[in-house]
């Protein structure tokens, strides 16, 4: 029986990838449903490359558009449109596998359709579980959902962890950081930085928000909380270590001494094979890691006076209730703000910290309550963003 898979976002950076992946593979998996917000032609092509059969656009327009497109190119794909179709793709009974690639709060809805559903989930949106944390983790629990971790930080300690889980003589998880393109400039560098330059990320080609959030080391933030929740330790025994040449993608320290990492080139469709496959393994197309050409592997720890996002992201999940959704909620206004040029870059942190000051953030009973808080703390973030101007 081949695997039949969903993939939400499949026009993005981790929804290409995961398409690459699939196609070596067709004796093992099929795409059942592609995913997206706007872009019709791309998906377009996705339909009509795979067979897909169904697609959703969450713009109708959009979805208007691919309809006439495919039908015309004589595809069988049934397109849907509009918010809640992704959720029913994503919670579908004739589909096996949901690849979590939405890129962020905007999957929290499909995702956790997938979950409720008790899919096979492959989570790469990594802000679906940082907005809603213990809901996200209880409705694994109870629907029984297989949630395997793409995010390669975490697909690495995944793979390094013993099979009785963390409990069993882990002492510390070590989560890996390149330091993103301005790790070695100053302050006074920082203040000028533009959005050109934040979404080249030295080592990763990947979607403009994360790109812009490895720049600010928030993507290590919410990559802290992430590990927090998936692997059930405490803020207190993750650390996070900037190492540039993103080889070692995390590590797990034992309470003898050992310490396991997982290695190899930055290529996600490596992690997104181990998902797809495991716990089996399958070819994934990444380039080999040759030891004979690495230059060296260097470490150091993080400095977040210049890169305040990180020690925000600590202090919210420590904080606990909902403060990760609302600064997760602020974050995302910011970036977008600074890729339209209007917000600075050092403005990112503090629209984060001034709307984590004044939001509220109570725990929530359920996930309508927890988006509510996400929409004022947007409210929020946007006018301090209008007063700080650019
Ligand atoms: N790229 C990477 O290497 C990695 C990414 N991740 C995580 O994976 C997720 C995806 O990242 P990435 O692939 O880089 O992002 P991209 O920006 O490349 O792709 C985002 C995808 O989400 C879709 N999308 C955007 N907004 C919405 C919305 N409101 N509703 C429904 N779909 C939407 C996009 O559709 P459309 O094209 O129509 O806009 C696109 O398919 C993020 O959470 C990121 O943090 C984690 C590790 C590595
Ligand atoms: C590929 C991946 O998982 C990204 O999250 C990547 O790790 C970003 O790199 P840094 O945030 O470490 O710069
Ligand atoms: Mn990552």
């Amino acid at each position: 029986m081949t695997q039949r898979i969903t993939v939400l976002g499949a026009t993005g950076s981790i929804g290409q990838q995961t398409l690459d992946v699939v196609a070596r593979h067709p004796d093992r998996y099929e795409i059942f449903a592609l995913t997206a917000s706007t872009r019709w032609e791309r998906l377009a092509e996705q339909c009509l490359a795979t067979g897909a059969r169904y697609a959703a656009l969450t713009d109708e327009a959009a979805a208007e558009k691919l309809r006439n497109h495919l039908r015309s190119a004589g595809s069988e794909t049934e397109v849907l449109a509009g918010d809640t179709a992704l959720a029913r793709l994503a919670e579908h009974e004739q589909a096996d596998t949901v690849v979590a690639a939405i890129v962020g709060a905007a999957g929290v809805h499909p995702t956790l359709a997938a979950v409720k559903a008790g899919k096979r989930v492959l989570l790469a949106n990594k802000e679906a579980l940082v907005v809603t944390g213990a809901l996200f983790m209880d409705a694994v629990r109870d629907s029984g959902a297989t949630l395997l971790p793409l995010d390669s930080e975490h697909n690495a300690i995944f793979q390094c962890l013993p099979p009785e889980g963390v409990n069993a003589g882990v002492e510390r998880l070590l989560l890996t950081a390149s330091g993103g393109p301005f790790r070695e400039f100053s302050a006074e560098q920082l203040k000028q930085v533009t959005p050109a330059q934040a979404v080249k990320h030295p080592n990763w080609d990947m979607g403009p928000k994360i790109s812009v959030d490895s720049a600010t080391l928030m993507n290590k933030g919410l990559e802290f909380i992430e590990a927090c929740w998936l692997f059930d330790v405490p803020p207190a025994k993750i650390d996070v270590v900037v190492h540039p040449q993103s080889v070692v993608h995390s590590m797990v320290a034992y309470q003898d001494g050992s310490v396991l990492a997982q290695m190899g080139t930055p290529d996600m469709r490596t992690p997104i094979a181990c998902g797809l496959s495991w716990p089996e393994r399958v070819e994934s197309g990444a380039q080999r890691l040759d030891f004979s050409r690495l230059a060296g592997l260097n470490f150091e720890l993080p400095d977040t006076t210049r890169f305040p996002c990180l020690a925000l992201a600590r202090a919210a999940m420590e904080t606990g209730g909902t403060a990760t959704a609302v600064l997760n909620a602020a974050n995302e206004e910011a970036v977008a703000a600074f890729l339209a040029g209007s917000l600075d870059f050092m403005g990112i942190p503090a629209v984060v910290e001034q709307t984590l000051a004044k939001q509220q953030a109570p725990v929530c009973a359920d996930v309508e309550a927890v988006m509510n808080i996400d929409r004022q703390a947007r409210e929020l973030a946007c006018r301090l963003i209008k007063e700080r101007g650019c």
